[in-house]
C-alpha cells in the first residue's frame, strides 16, 4: 500500500472538472490552466508522465454561444461542445506552450474503448504520445456521440484511461477539497475524508446528488471511477483544484484531498482483467527459446519466436500461446492480426516495417497483455 499516492506514481492521470476549467462557467480560466500547466512541466521533471482529461467543452461553447442554461436537446449540447472545444484547445495549447510543453488533443467515444483494436490504437498513441514528452489532453469526442457510445461524464473517461495506459494514479481536481461525509454544499457538518478504500460501497452513499449545472457527474461519478481505477490497480485522489500548487505538493508526497487506495497492484489486476476477459480466437506456436523466454524470463513474445500461427484473428483479440510441443503456457492480445503475424513470424522484429509496409509494435504480444497458465 503507497504511502502517498502521487508521489509513488510514475504515470499520472489528471482530470479537471468543467468548474475549474470554465470559472463556474464564466469563461475558460486562462490563468488556472497555465497553473497546471506549471505544474505538470515540474511533474515531468521529477520524471512523472501525465496526461490530462478536460472537461468544459460544453459549458465554454454554451458561453460563447451566450445561452444561459445548460440545453437538453443532444444536437444542441453537441454544438455547444463543438463550439467549446475550440476554446479548449487553442488556451492548452498557448498555455501549456509557455511552460515549454507540447499538447496534442485527443477526442475519444466509449467505442474506441471497448473495441479491441480500436482499443489498442487508442493505448498505442497515448504512449506514442507520453514518448515523445507530449501532453494528451483528452475528452469525450462529445460531437459525434450517441446516448450508447457515450461515456457520459469524464470522471468515467479519466478512469478508463487510466486503465488504458497502465496509469499508476489518477488525480480529480474539482471545487471541493475531496470526498467528504455528505455534500458539503448542503450539510455543514460534513467531513473530509482523508483516505479510504476505493471500492467500498460506503461511499457511494456519501456522495449521492447530481453534480453542479455546470458539469455532469457530480461525487459519484468519482467515487464510482476511483472504483474502478483501482479494479485496474491504480489509486485515484480527489483534491480541490483551487489549493496552490495542489499538483507538485500531491508529487512531494503531501496529503492533500482523498486518497482512494485500490487494493490490489497494478499488474496483478491487469493480469486477472485479461485473464477473465479472453475469448480465444487462434494460437501461435513458440521455439523452444522463446517459450523460456516468456516463461523463465517474463518477456514479450516477439514474433521471431514464432513457428506456426493457427486461426483467423484481428490485431488486438486473444490467442493461446503454445511450446514446441504444443502445450498452452499463456494467453495473451496480438499486437498482429493472423495473416500479419503468419507474414513476420521468424522474423526479427527490425524487419516488420519492410514486410508489412507499417509497424504496430515491435512485440507480437507485450508481456503487460500476456498471462502465464
Ligand atoms: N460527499 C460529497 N463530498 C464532496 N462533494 C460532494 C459530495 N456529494 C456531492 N458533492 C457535490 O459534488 C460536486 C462536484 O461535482 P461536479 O460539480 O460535477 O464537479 P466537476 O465539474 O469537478 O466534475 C461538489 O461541488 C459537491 O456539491
Ligand atoms: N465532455 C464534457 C464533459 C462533461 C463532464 O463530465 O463534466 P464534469 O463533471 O465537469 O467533469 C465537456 O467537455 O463538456
Amino acid at each position: 500500500m503507497p504511502e502517498s499516492v502521487v508521489r509513488d506514481a510514475r504515470r499520472i492521470v489528471v482530470k479537471v472538472g468543467s468548474t475549474l476549467v470554465t470559472n463556474e462557467g464564466r469563461g475558460l480560466d486562462e490563468d488556472a490552466i497555465s497553473r497546471w500547466g506549471r505544474q505538470i512541466a515540474e511533474l515531468r521533471a521529477m520524471g512523472k508522465e501525465v496526461v490530462m482529461v478536460s472537461s468544459g467543452a460544453v459549458a465554454e461553447g454554451m458561453k460563447r454561444l451566450g445561452w444561459a442554461r445548460r440545453p437538453k436537446a443532444m444536437h444542441e449540447l453537441q454544438a455547444a461542445a463543438a463550439v467549446g472545444q475550440m476554446g479548449l484547445a487553442q488556451v492548452y495549447e498557448t498555455r501549456f506552450r509557455a511552460h515549454g510543453l507540447a499538447t496534442a488533443q485527443v477526442l475519444l467515444t466509449h467505442d474506441d474503448l471497448a473495441d479491441r483494436k480500436r482499443y489498442l490504437n487508442a493505448r498505442s498513441t497515448l504512449l506514442a504520445l507520453l514518448e515523445l514528452g507530449v501532453v494528451p489532453i483528452i475528452n469525450e469526442n462529445d460531437t459525434v456521440v450517441t446516448d450508447e457510445i457515450k461515456f457520459g461524464d469524464n470522471d468515467t473517461l479519466g478512469a478508463l484511461v487510466t486503465n488504458l495506459i497502465d496509469a499508476d494514479a489518477l488525480v480529480i481536481l474539482t471545487d471541493q477539497s475531496g470526498l467528504f461525509t455528505a455534500d458539503p454544499r448542503r450539510d455543514p457538518q460534513a467531513g473530509l475524508l482523508e483516505r479510504v478504500v476505493a471500492g467500498d460501497p460506503v461511499l457511494e452513499t456519501m456522495a449521492g446528488g447530481a453534480g453542479s449545472s455546470i458539469g455532469k457527474g457530480g461525487m459519484i461519478t468519482k467515487v464510482l471511477a476511483a472504483r474502478r481505477a483501482a479494479s485496474g490497480g491504480a489509486h485515484t485522489v480527489v483534491a480541490s483544484g483551487r489549493q496552490p500548487e495542489v499538483l507538485v505538493r500531491l508529487a512531494r508526497g503531501e496529503s492533500i484531498g482523498t486518497q482512494f487506495i485500490a487494493q490490489t497492484p497494478r499488474l496483478a489486476a491487469r493480469k486477472k482483467w485479461l485473464a477473465d476477459h479472453l475469448q480465444l480466437r487462434g494460437s501461435v506456436r513458440l521455439d523452444e527459446g522463446a517459450a523460456r523466454a516468456l516463461v523463465a524470463g517474463g518477456r514479450s513474445l516477439l514474433p521471431i519466436g514464432v513457428t506456426e500461427v493457427s486461426g483467423e484473428f484481428e490485431r488486438g483479440e486473444a490467442v493461446a500461446i503454445r511450446d514446441p510441443e504444443g502445450r498452452e503456457i499463456a494467453r495473451g492480445l496480438i499486437n498482429y492480426s493472423s495473416s500479419d503475424a503468419r507474414r513476420i513470424m521468424r522474423r526479427p522484429s527490425a524487419e516488420i516495417e519492410t514486410i508489412l509496409g507499417f509497424i504496430e509494435e515491435p512485440e507480437l504480444i507485450h508481456r503487460d497483455n500476456l498471462v502465464l497458465r
